[in-house]
């Protein structure tokens, strides 16, 4: 037989179990379903992290992976719509991080208080026969309200910035942040990382090695022959011929044609990005910690050419995008797709500039 207290106690733990305290929902216009005073307080040490979009195709397994990163001690997921759902599936993971969600435009500024770094895959996705520039009508204006709420909010976070077409907002990124008076280009580091990471993997299919042990570096931008790939500086050392050079490059720079196609409208690519999301976004969490020699490739502000974007290899240090490595030696096959990269480049940068001045 139970006492009525004991009975109680046993009802307090079910309670306790049903409103976990690593978890919170903060929902616009109404209260929390959740507890306030969670384990953030006494949380381990580690980083606040921000995803922006954090309940769509690629903003849920960068959660979820996120919610994996032992650097991460307060993780908030934001979304104008569906975060509970996913707030309340990821908060149940045993990691350490502190999951807190945030739905509704009025909960922006309260997702981005305090952040360490924000990651923002909010935006349309391509579909079958899209260019990623197609996307920019309906993206540059979500952009720029997150950006707004970064000034606001977090204006010293690292900003990741994963929206589409990501060599124009990028620059609306900057304007944005420039008009607030907050803009410091270290901060602001826009993802390139799946092109690196789809190069590695490419490139080790046709020399046969273990993609893990294979370095390309891939600079200029994030769209079509933007994406140039440096293939006569992979590491290990090694040789193409013409054909394999041709063939790697084109797979390179239409990687995300490839999956969109093959999702035949259902979307563009959500778990390889989730995945170079999270190699980059660990990349700035061990920058921001000191590590030494953390060094990955960014669409950032730069002098590398007369563009004033470009992305090279860039080291990540406790202030962001701490030094921005040049283009190194390129052969004649590199020297033309830089030329045709930075053309296409100019357009793009114009473009998100133009949109933020209108
Ligand atoms: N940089 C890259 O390498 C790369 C790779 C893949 C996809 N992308 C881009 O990432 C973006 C997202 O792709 P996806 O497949 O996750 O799309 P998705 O439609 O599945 O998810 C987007 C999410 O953004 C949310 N959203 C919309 N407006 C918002 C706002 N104002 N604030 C917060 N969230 C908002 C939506 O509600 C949705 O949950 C697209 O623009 C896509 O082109 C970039
Ligand atoms: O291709 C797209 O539209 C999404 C993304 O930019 C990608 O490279 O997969």
């Amino acid at each position: 037989m139970h006492t009525t207290s004991e009975a109680n106690q046993r009802i307090a733990r079910i309670a306790a179990h049903l409103h976990p305290p690593n978890f919170q929902m903060i929902e616009g216009n109404s209260s929390n379903i959740g507890r306030m005073d969670c384990r953030a307080k006494g949380a381990a040490p580690g980083f606040k992290v921000a995803i922006i979009g954090a309940a769509g195709g690629i903003g849920q397994p960068l959660s979820m992976l996120m919610k994996m990163n032992p650097l991460v001690s307060v993780l908030h997921l934001y979304d104008v719509v569906n975060t509970p759902g996913v707030t309340a599936d990821i908060s149940h993971m045993d990691t350490g991080a502190v999951v807190r969600g945030f739905v509704g435009k009025d909960k922006l500024d309260e997702a981005l208080t305090g952040m360490d770094l924000v990651i923002v895959p909010a935006g349309v996705p391509r579909k079958p026969g899209m260019t990623r520039d197609d996307l920019f009508n309906i993206n540059a204006g979500i952009v720029k309200t997150i950006c707004e709420g970064i000034a606001r909010s977090c204006p010293r976070a690292i900003v990741n910035l994963i929206s589409n077409p990501v060599n124009s907002t990028v620059p609306i990124a900057a304007e944005v942040f420039k008009k607030a008076g907050t803009y410091d280009p270290k901060l602001l580091l826009g993802v390139t990382m799946l092109d690196v990471v789809r190069a590695n993997t490419f490139v080790a299919e046709v020399l046969g090695l273990d993609p893990r042990e294979v370095d390309v570096p891939v600079v200029g931008g994030h769209a079509g022959v933007t994406i140039l790939p440096l293939l006569s500086q992979v590491k290990p050392p090694c040789s193409f011929t013409p054909e394999e050079i041709n063939h790697l490059t084109d797979r390179i720079q239409n990687g995300g044609t490839e999956v969109v196609e093959a999702k035949a409208g259902a979307g563009s690519a959500t778990l390889s990005m989730a995945y170079a999301a999270v190699k980059f976004a660990d990349a700035c969490l061990r920058g921001l910690r000191g590590d030494a020699g953390v060094i990955e490739c960014s669409f950032v502000q730069s002098q590398v050419t007369e563009l004033p974007f470009f992305a090279t290899k860039v080291r990540l240090g406790r202030s962001g995008a701490e030094e921005i490595f040049p283009l190194g030696p390129l052969n004649e096959y590199e020297r033309a797709g830089l030329e045709k990269a930075k053309t296409e480049l100019a357009t793009s940068i114009d473009k998100g500039v133009s949109f933020t001045r209108k």
